[in-house]
């Protein structure tokens, strides 16, 4: 039925009862469906998407408060309504305290039944609807997610799936772009800890001691400014996980408060004398090489081993060439959905294109390809007229000489323009010249322009 109000099942030994009540709900629009036992009920049940079961209390096979648990643990968005005799009041609050919606004494009129039937439709609906998007949101941050078929990614993806359901400490490793943060937050989901908070912070975009306070918060009064107490994002994400992206920047003295954390689940606030437990599981990230900062003493051999005890190494996009026509039509089709555009289809020229580039910035860098070529394009086809300069002169991009036109001193010359035009304001910048914020920072740094 196209225009039904929603399907109910009414389950009932006594036909004459159930052909009437059935005959009133479908007058009143409803779908239903009949059972004439309990056994009957459940397999409509299962065959079938019901909103709301009216249930008989006393059936041949079963007591109906027995069902009405059992429906519920089952099909948690179905409502039941339970049908005492009368005089069996107990029955229904019985009903009630094992999930029932309500209870109806038979021969209540109807002016009492359709209402509370069409209350128990919305609330039942209105579950089912959670429970979809629930599910749906799922999907978004869990490893459906990922986009890949080459050996490198789906590699990368089984270490993930196994090791999410531990509580082990997972170190991502890869270039900028390459999806370290969405492995994060699908282990987290895939992990027991999923119905609780995923907290992420980009260590390289805070100072030290704002880094040291938004991790562990503050008592009032631990430093000028901090008017209230605190909570940090460890205490956050209690029950949860962590994940610390960049980490390879943090400063020998976090580094050692973090250690801490990791050995002993506990911390000490800014401005506190005593410790605080926590319960979190980490997760970090790095494109920096730490073997190489340790060797040089700027980052904790203790901490290292501790974070390394299990490496996932994400492949570069470059490494993974044969994903890029898969990635790239899953990026258009997002793009294309979210501006309102039918495209049709990718000319041959433009995934060439995309297939022999180098893509620095990895996944990320494509995804902003694509958006930018959906947004240019006025027909819908995609060629290779969208796509940035580079494209069209790869030898700008893989360039040896060192003269002013290498890359390396256009793309100082660019960051420090775009900075200017910011007003220093490194957040901003990152943002317009599409890279994250750490790699940003790492620039800023390689090519010594300080703001
Ligand atoms: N395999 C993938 N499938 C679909 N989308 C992806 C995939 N990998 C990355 N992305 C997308 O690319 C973008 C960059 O990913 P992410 O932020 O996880 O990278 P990262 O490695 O953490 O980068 P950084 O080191 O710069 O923080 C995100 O928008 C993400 O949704």
């Amino acid at each position: 039925m196209e225009n039904s109000k929603g399907k109910l099942l009414i389950i009932d030994d006594e036909e004459r009862l159930r052909k009437l009540l059935a005959r009133i709900l479908q007058l009143e629009g409803y779908e239903v469906l009949e059972g004439a036992t309990a056994k009957e009920g459940l397999n409509k049940l299962r065959n079938d998407t019901i909103d709301v079961v009216i249930s008989d209390v006393k059936l041949p096979d079963m007591n109906g408060i027995d069902l009405t648990k059992k429906i519920k643990t089952d099909y948690p968005a179905t409502e039941i309504i339970v049908l005492t005799a009368y005089g069996t009041i107990n029955d229904g609050v019985t009903a009630i305290k094992n999930g029932a919606f309500d209870y109806i004494t038979k021969g209540d009129d109807n002016e009492k039944i359709i209402p509370l039937i069409s209350k128990a439709m919305d609330k039942a609906i209105l579950q089912r609807r959670v429970l979809e998007l629930e599910s749906k949101l799922k999907v978004k941050f869990g490893f459906d997610r990922i986009v890949g078929t080459s050996a490198a990614i789906t590699d990368a993806i089984k270490l993930a799936q196994r090791v999410a359901v531990t509580d082990t400490t997972v170190l991502l490793l890869g270039e900028t772009g390459t999806g370290k943060e969405v492995f994060a937050e699908a282990i987290h989901q895939a992990s027991p800890r999923s119905a609780k908070p995923f907290v992420a912070i980009n260590c390289s975009a805070f100072s030290k001691d704002l880094l040291e306070s938004e991790l562990f918060g503050h008592k009032a009064g631990a430093f000028t400014g901090a008017i209230k107490d605190k909570k940090g994002l460890f205490e956050e994400a209690t029950g949860g996980t962590i994940f610390l992206d960049e980490l390879g920047e943090l400063d020998h003295d976090l580094q050692a408060k973090l250690l801490r954390v990791l050995e002993s689940q506990q911390f000490i606030k800014l401005g506190d004398t005593k410790t605080t437990k926590v319960n979190v599981r980490l997760l970090a990230a790095t494109n920096r090489n730490l073997q190489e900062d340790v060797a040089k003493g700027t980052f904790r051999s203790d901490l290292f081993y501790r974070l390394s005890v299990f490496q996932i190494t994400l492949p570069a996009l470059r490494e993974r060439r044969k994903d890029i026509g898969l990635l790239a039509k899953y990026f258009v089709a997002y793009f294309a959905a979210k501006v309102n555009k039918q495209v049709a289809s990718l000319k041959s020229d433009f995934v060439e294109k995309l297939e022999t580039y180098n893509w620095p910035g990895n996944v990320r860098e494509l995804k902003n390809i694509i958006e930018r070529a959906i947004i240019l394009s006025d027909n819908n086809e995609l060629d290779a007229s969208l796509l940035p300069y580079e494209f069209e002169h790869p030898a700008a991009k893989n360039s040896n000489s060192i003269s002013a036109f290498d890359l390396a001193s256009v793309e100082k010359l660019h960051i420090q323009r775009v900075i200017n035009h910011t007003h220093g304001n490194r957040a901003e910048a990152a943002r317009l010249l599409n890279i994250g914020i750490a790699t940003l920072y790492r620039k800023l740094k390689e090519y010594d322009i300080d703001h």
